[in-house]
């Protein structure tokens, strides 16, 4: 086989890079019910490509947390639909989704929702232990983990006894070491001072970001723009705007 055509095998047929690992076509999503219904989402239409990293921004209230939690599959819509890495999330049912999101995909909030009692390399580890590894294996891989993101010297550390910045790494290593195609990030630098939200950012963008993966980021830490490939603008439940961002415009 030609070297072009055999590092092409090594990308699945379904997923190659520039296409939409996300495709939101029409999606509404309604709370409350009756006089009280608000309609947070509003028919919303998106595409997230592999390989990029897109920055969700908007005013506060916009929608945003929702609509990543409905790409997400943890939240259920009211019309449309929604195709994440080549499955029909709407399509599916509620324990397969669950299945899905645990193989397929990696979490970052602004919270670093660390368990307190257990060490880094334990918190880590709880997504593959969720997925019937071994213990053993499953600690050894969430400290291979945990060295990528600069902690091999703290595997054994409580969260208690780590700085904010290094908590959140912990975090980052949980939401990769699964080894997800798309990795969604709620906030991730709000808890953080300046320098560490940039390290924070620097290392979503160089782990989480490949051709054949995806990461989308709810922001509102102007920061963290230029870590992005294009912006989402969500304005009262509708997307109003979408662009590359101009790298050179940011330096
Ligand atoms: N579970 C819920 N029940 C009722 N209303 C909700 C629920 N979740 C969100 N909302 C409402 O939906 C709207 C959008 O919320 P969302 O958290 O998606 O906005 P956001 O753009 O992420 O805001 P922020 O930037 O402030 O985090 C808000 O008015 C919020 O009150």
């Amino acid at each position: 086989m030609p070297m072009d055509d055999h590092a092409h095998a090594q990308v699945p047929v379904t997923e190659p890079p520039s296409t939409a690992a996300v495709q939101v076509r029409g999606l509404v999503k309604s709370f409350g019910s009756g006089e009280t219904t608000v309609t947070v989402l509003k028919s919303i239409d998106l595409d997230v490509y592999f390989g990029e990293l897109l920055l969700l921004v908007g005013e506060s209230g916009g929608g945003k947390t929702t609509l990543l939690s409905a790409i997400a599959g943890i939240l259920d819509i009211d019309a449309g639909t929604l195709d994440v890495l080549g499955a029909s999330l709407t399509e599916m049912p509620p324990n397969a989704r669950t299945r899905f999101r645990g193989q397929r995909m990696g979490f970052i909030f602004q919270q670093f929702n660390l368990l307190p009692s257990l060490t880094a390399a334990e918190n880590v580890a709880i997504p593959l232990l969720i997925h019937g590894l071994q213990k053993k294996e499953a600690l050894s891989r969430g400290r291979l983990m945990l060295e990528r993101v600069g902690l091999g010297d703290r595997t054994e550390f409580l969260p208690r006894n780590l700085s904010g910045g290094q908590q959140q790494r912990v975090a980052v290593a949980r939401a990769l070491v699964n080894d997800p195609q798309l990795l969604v990030c709620d906030e991730p630098t709000a808890a953080l001072d300046g320098p560490n939200g940039q390290k924070i950012m620097e290392l979503i963008r160089d782990v989480g970001r490949a051709p054949d993966r995806c990461v989308i980021v709810v922001t509102h830490d102007s920061r963290v723009f230029q870590f992005g490939d294009r912006m989402a603008e969500l304005t009262d439940g509708r997307i109003v705007g979408i662009h590359p961002i101009q790298k050179e415009a940011m330096a």
